[in-house]
């Protein structure tokens, strides 16, 4: 069997029925509660989890008119969110028309090249099905005269769960094979923190398990957005500390001059931007936390 994984965005209106499909298709599984908007582009909003796929559902701002320069900035960072997404699902409420708002961002989305787009006419159990399918032609031409091909229109209601899961089928179909980005059930209202100490953990680990079996604590002592950084050039500074007991096990986790460690950090990074949605530089310190393990104050500085 495939396994795919990757990230979806939905866009729309305000009021448009975003929120309430993105808690749908997550369920009771996992939500993330992202905890620092302002140092993500996007946040993780919630991960679908499934036999075939994992569905990592992301946050981005709105696209507005642009007024000026900053507007334009803010919608260079939108766009640029929709071109690293493997997916783009555009929400229009049934019992709304389809108005000038909504044809400005299906232009938007068309010059999007490389992201395929999904309309979703959603809260369709508030109107007849005469008016959904007045609204899948609207949204059909609306498409069409902006030069977009949707992907696939598809009506539905998150409210009484019709077709929410056709539409996982239809998002999932759109994303590359890979393995899952994150481990299921382990993330639930996790930090952002605790998820990049384990990718560290990971990595750190990687080829040398037998050497340093449980030996290792990792800690994210910051993450910050780098100042004085143009809006649409973000850098987050990590830093992490890695603690092993030894300094033979140091050694181990720094490696011949210091190749090891950097090739730790060369694997962290790409997975903690892809998890994060931005740009990052990843400071790592390797420390002799002496027997860590059995001393509790120790224990508790590391976060046990
Ligand atoms: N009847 C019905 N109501 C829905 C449905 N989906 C959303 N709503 C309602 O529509 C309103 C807006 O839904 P949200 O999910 O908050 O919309 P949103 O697009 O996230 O809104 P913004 O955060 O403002 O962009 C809420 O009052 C929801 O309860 C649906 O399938 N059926």
């Amino acid at each position: 069997m495939t396994f795919r994984s990757g990230f979806a965005c939905f866009v729309g209106r305000p009021n448009a029925g975003k929120s309430t499909l993105t808690n749908a298709l997550v369920g009771e599984k996992v939500a993330i509660t992202s905890s620092k908007p302002q140092t993500t582009r996007h946040a993780i909003r919630g991960l679908v989890h499934r036999d075939d796929a994992q569905l990592v559902l992301v946050d981005t701002p709105g696209l507005h008119r642009p007024r000026n320069t900053l507007g334009q900035r803010l919608n260079d960072i939108v766009r640029t969110t929709w071109a690293e997404v493997d997916t783009i699902a555009m929400c229009f409420p049934a019992d709304q028309k389809v108005g000038p708002g909504d044809r400005f961002l299906v232009e938007e989305l068309a010059k999007i090249r490389r992201t395929p787009v999904l309309a979703v006419v959603t809260k369709t159990d508030l109107v007849a099905p005469e008016r959904v399918g007045e609204q899948l032609l609207a949204v059909q031409s609306a498409g069409e005269a902006a030069g977009l091909v949707w992907r696939d229109i598809v009506p539905v209601s998150a409210v009484a769960g019709d077709q929410v899961d056709l539409l996982a089928d239809l998002l999932v179909a759109t994303l590359p094979e890979g393995p899952p980005m994150y481990p299921e059930g382990q993330l639930t209202d996790e930090p952002e923190e605790t998820i990049v100490a384990e990718i560290v953990r990971e990595a750190a680990l990687e080829g040398v398990h037998d050497e340093l079996p449980h030996s290792i604590a990792v800690v994210v002592e910051e993450m910050v957005p780098r100042e004085d950084r143009p809006a649409d050039r973000p850098l987050l500074d990590v830093r992490v500390n890695v603690y092993v007991e030894r300094d033979s096990q140091k050694g181990i986790v720094i490696g011949r001059k210091g190749a090891r460690l950097k090739e730790i950090g060369t694997v962290s990074r790409t997975q903690v931007e892809r998890l994060l949605g931005t740009p990052v530089h990843l400071d790592l310190h390797v420390k002799v936390a002496k027997d860590w393990q059995r001393d509790p104050k120790q224990l508790r500085k590391l976060g046990f």
